[in-house]
């Protein structure tokens, strides 16, 4: 048992630990990491409690509102660790999608990247079936794992897209811009209609797929996250419209050489 009284120093328990305590808080109020800073405030709410009971007249209304701030930092910390943990155990498949989809490069931390993926179905298409239909509106996010899908427009192939690619990201982008269109405007806000046909070329394609209202209203607590997303689609974006000058130039040099 710790006396009240006991002198380490010449501070008393209750000083040391009422100092300590606001280390504490100061070294959490410089984290930028939201796990070190429940660890942090753990321990600074730990530490005020054991100050405001070796008082020489301990201070109950605050050791029983610290008691329960201590329980709720506590829970939040375990589950925090327990995701993180989760995140880093992650099952292979999943895991897989995560490196070669090049996520962490683009700004998705692992334990973002499992919150969106378990928010979205894995599904399997057989040929022919349909992604996407051109001019109709859409409402599936798809992100491409396994096979490849085919792009048409007007029944004429224009582009290929394999695993670790996004289908439907186009409409997604403009449907989540008709989130912030006013409902007061007399200006219809754009629809999100698909820009193409997307159909499954090969025998079986696996893909994850969301659905828009449900990933925009995850999103719209997860500020980082969408932002991360949305630059990953306009990277997505910027790499299909290069490879799709580049498919055009290599056939307006072919359409030259013929006629020559
Ligand atoms: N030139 C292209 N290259 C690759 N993918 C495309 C191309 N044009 C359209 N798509 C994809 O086909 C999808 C059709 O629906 P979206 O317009 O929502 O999003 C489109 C893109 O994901």
């Amino acid at each position: 048992m710790v006396s009240k009284t006991t002198n380490l120093t010449g501070y008393s328990v209750s000083e040391i630990c009422g100092n300590v305590s606001f280390v504490f808080v100061c070294v959490a109020y410089l984290n930028t990491d939201i796990l070190m800073l429940r660890v942090l405030s753990t321990g600074s709410i730990a530490l005020s409690i054991l100050f405001q009971y070796y008082r020489a007249i301990p201070l109950w209304i605050p050791i029983r509102w610290n008691v329960l701030l201590l329980a709720i930092n506590s829970v939040m910390t375990v589950s925090l660790i327990a995701e993180r943990q989760m995140a880093n155990n992650m099952p292979g498949e999943l895991a897989g999608t995560y490196t070669n989809g090049l996520f962490e490069a683009r700004g998705l931390s692992k334990v973002e990247f499992v919150r969106l993926f378990s928010r979205a179905q894995k599904i399997t298409l057989r040929k022919r079936e349909k992604l996407a239909q051109d001019g109709q509106v859409n409402r599936r996010l798809f992100f491409v794992v396994e096979g490849a899908v085919q792009i048409q427009q007007r029944g004429k192939r224009i582009a290929k897209v394999t695993p670790y690619h996004f289908i439907g990201e186009m409409s997604f982008l403009h449907f989540l811009l008709d989130d912030e269109c006013p409902t007061t405007s007399k200006k219809k806000c754009p629809d999100t209609m698909a820009t193409a046909d997307a159909v499954a070329e090969t025998d079986t394609v696996v893909a994850y797929v969301w659905d828009f209202e449900n990933l925009r209203d995850y999103l719209q607590g997860e500020r980082e996250v969408r932002n991360a997303l949305s630059a990953y689609m306009n990277y997505d974006l910027r790499a299909k419209l290069s490879l799709l000058n580049t498919t055009a130039a290599r056939r307006r040099t072919s359409h030259k050489n013929k006629k020559l």
